[in-house]
């Protein structure tokens, strides 16, 4: 039985691999583009270089190319300037649909009653607007996968992590939508999801059509990871694809009432109640996954798809 999909993406470095692996875990019914990492034109470009380069059947839906409350700074420092580590590619030739994400996302949650999975690796605005729209997806859609939020480590400002801090307000939204949800949070990706010295040249030595694409399109993000975090790049979003597909990954998770701030300094800073003083839980929180298992589906995709 297939698994049903729509990968959620801010298409740069870590989310072209991400819809790779999506795409050989699921059946990848979309991609849907909102604002994050890099200049919108080019995450669209990124995306639709990415299913050319692997000639995937998936179809690329344009979303919001802007937060809701419009406030938020693209990283092409982590990304590279074009968002794929500077890799000079050729326009791809495929189009983006001209259906728009958020109809997409209603449609296909009909069409795929009970069946469908979001993963969303990258800011929630689209979701937050598909719902705001047609606040009845939540029956119909299956399970959503978040990368987002950090409680101590975070990466865009001291509390924040850059998928929640870019679109709080929509984070908001969709945590308390009533979803199934389960959040890989930036912590956990950065204890399972980095890539060492070791594995890099290990991948580079691979030598296959995805190998180099994965050491091209992740180069800056390596280069800014080793800089400025003092360690290899993570590969939050492939992780909590890989998560999402095989749940044995899951090493230890919790149930809790999660929000997020959306005030001032602490903007987008993801509040976890521990120890239950709301008297609710709206989501699962990965707090540890299994680092070479991530490893190997990682590995033998890049070595398949030589
Ligand atoms: O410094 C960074 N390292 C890794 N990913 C980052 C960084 N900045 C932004 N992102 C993006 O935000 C999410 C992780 O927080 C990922 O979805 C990635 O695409």
């Amino acid at each position: 039985m297939p698994r049903y999909a729509i990968i959620d993406s801010d298409t740069a470095s870590d989310d072209t691999i991400a819809i790779l692996l999506a795409s050989k875990f699921f059946k990848l019914l979309g991609i849907t583009i909102v604002a994050g990492n890099v200049k919108f034109e080019n995450e669209i470009k990124n995306a639709l270089f990415t299913v050319e380069y692997f000639n995937l059947d998936v179809p690329v839906f344009i979303g919001s190319s802007r937060p809701i409350m419009g406030k938020w700074r693209t990283v092409e420092e982590v990304h590279g300037n074009n968002g794929i580590g500077d890799w000079k590619i050729e326009e791809p030739k495929i189009s983006p649909e001209k259906e728009h994400a958020i109809d997409a996302i209603i449609r296909l949650s009909k069409e795929y009653e009970g069946e469908l999975e979001i993963l969303a690796v990258s800011p929630l605005t689209n979701l937050a607007l598909a719902y705001l729209k047609d606040p009845t997806i939540v029956k119909r859609i299956k399970k959503v996968w978040i990368m987002g939020g950090a409680f101590s480590r975070g990466n865009t400002t001291p509390i924040a992590e850059f998928n929640f801090w870019v679109d709080p307000e929509a984070a908001e939204i969709v945590l308390n939508a009533g979803f199934d949800i389960t959040i890989v949070p930036w912590e956990t990706t950065e204890d399972a999801a980095e890539i060492t010295d070791d594995e890099w040249k290990k991948i580079e030595s691979i030598n296959s059509k995805a190998s180099t694409f994965f050491i091209n399109v992740n180069r800056t993000l390596r280069e800014y990871s080793k800089k400025y975090e003092g360690r290899g790049s993570i590969h939050t979003d492939s992780l909590t694809a890989t998560i999402a597909y095989d749940n044995s990954l899951i090493l230890q998770q919790g149930e809790f009432k999660v929000d997020v701030e959306t005030c001032s300094i602490s903007r987008g800073a993801m509040l976890v109640d521990w120890y239950n003083f709301s008297k609710s839980k709206n989501a699962k929180i990965v707090l540890k996954a299994d680092k070479q298992k991530f490893i190997n589906y990682l590995f033998s995709i890049l070595e398949q798809s030589a």
